[in-house]
């Protein structure tokens, strides 16, 4: 078995603000290490401390105490020059690049290795060839920044970083302004970057059911900074995945990997039987019309769900009576008669 590489790691860190006599604590006593060929993904409901981990780890931020290690040496003692060949940070905010070109903008990417004025070697050329083909952009290489979408901007700032060559790669929110298609193409496309060129990716993400299909790991911050650690399906059987976004009335439904309301709070419980993709969009239909679904009972109302050569089949039966409908907006709106009937 392979030994992994920890590319980055903390020891007792604690991370946050100071402010004249005033400290802000974000987390602390952090022992976090990052794994050369993994993709970590950083979870954590709002003003949780993502964004103030990133920035402590990439060095833009000091930190309150502990320490961070980058391929062993001290974060504090590395000259920012050398650090960026360790390390590339790739932020969510809006680029404002003028009216620079996609090349442009990758070749920044060299900069710690030519310097700003720098001629490029051939080998800069193949490092910035290889990052645009790497995202799937080398087509867009002479289009400005400014004629970009945001999702093919994005893609850039991935280019210029990959060009850096560093063997650690933190992202601050990287699908934030992305359609799901593209989100999607985003986390594939770094969870594939780590394992071919075996690099450690850290991301920042409210995308939880992105992350929990693609991260090899999840860093877990909960509010008030705990940090639990560990692969996604481990953290969803042992609970901590549910702990880390705990809010009144929500939980979070282990087979489908979704958050729901709180069954319990429904007026109507209704029972579903079919198979598994039928049921799983009608629960989705139902639960947003406050009916709570179930599929190991047979309760008072039952709904059987069926896919024939000329469609979709819902037939609801309760007491003696029997109603089908052929789509989900007239079993919500019948079933919306028998809820409101029964709600006291
Ligand atoms: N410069 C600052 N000085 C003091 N407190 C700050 C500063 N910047 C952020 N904070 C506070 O630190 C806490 C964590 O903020 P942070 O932006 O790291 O959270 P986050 O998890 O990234 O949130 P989000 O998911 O909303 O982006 C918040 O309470 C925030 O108000």
């Amino acid at each position: 078995m392979s030994k992994s590489t920890s590319l980055l790691a903390t020891r007792n860190l604690t991370i946050g603000y100071k402010s004249g006599n005033t400290t802000k604590v974000i987390s602390e006593n952090l022992n976090l290490t990052l794994e050369a060929g993994k993709m970590v993904c950083l979870l954590g409901p709002n003003g949780a401390g993502k964004s103030t981990l990133m920035r402590s780890l990439a060095g833009l931020q000091n930190v309150l105490s502990g320490d961070i290690r980058i391929e062993g040496e001290l974060l504090s003692d590395l000259k920012p020059s050398d650090l960026a060949k360790k390390l590339s940070l790739v932020l969510t905010e809006r680029i404002e690049a003028g009216n620079l070109t996609v090349q442009e903008v990758v070749t920044l990417g060299r900069t710690p290795y030519t310097g700003w004025l720098g001629n490029l070697s051939n080998y800069d050329r193949e490092r910035i060839n290889l990052a645009l083909e790497a995202t799937g952009i080398p087509e867009y290489k002479l289009r400005r920044i400014h004629q970009l979408s945001d999702g093919e901007r994005q893609k850039v700032m991935l280019a210029r970083a990959l060009a850096q060559d560093t063997n650690i790669i933190l992202l601050d929110e990287p699908t934030a302004h992305l359609d799901l298609p593209s989100r999607v193409e985003m986390m594939h496309l770094l969870h594939n970057l780590a394992r071919k060129s075996n690099k450690a990716i850290l991301l920042s993400t409210h995308e939880l059911d992105l992350a929990l299909q693609t991260a090899d790991q999840l860093w877990l911050m909960k509010q008030g900074g705990e940090i639990a650690t560990g692969v996604p399906e481990d953290l969803v059987l042992n609970g901590a995945f549910e702990s880390a976004f705990a809010k009144k009335d929500f939980y979070f439904n282990r087979s489908s990997g979704t958050f729901s309301i709180q069954e319990s709070t429904f007026p109507l419980n209704i029972s579903l039987s079919g198979n598994q993709d039928l049921i799983f969009w009608t629960k989705r239909a139902l639960e947003r019309e406050e009916i709570g679904t179930l599929t190991d009972a047979v309760f008072r109302y039952h709904i059987d769900i069926t896919e024939t050569s000329s469609g979709i089949v819902w037939q609801l039966k309760w007491d003696e009576n029997i109603s089908m409908v052929t789509s989900l907006e007239s079993l919500a709106n019948e079933l919306r008669v028998i809820k409101n009937a029964v709600t006291p």
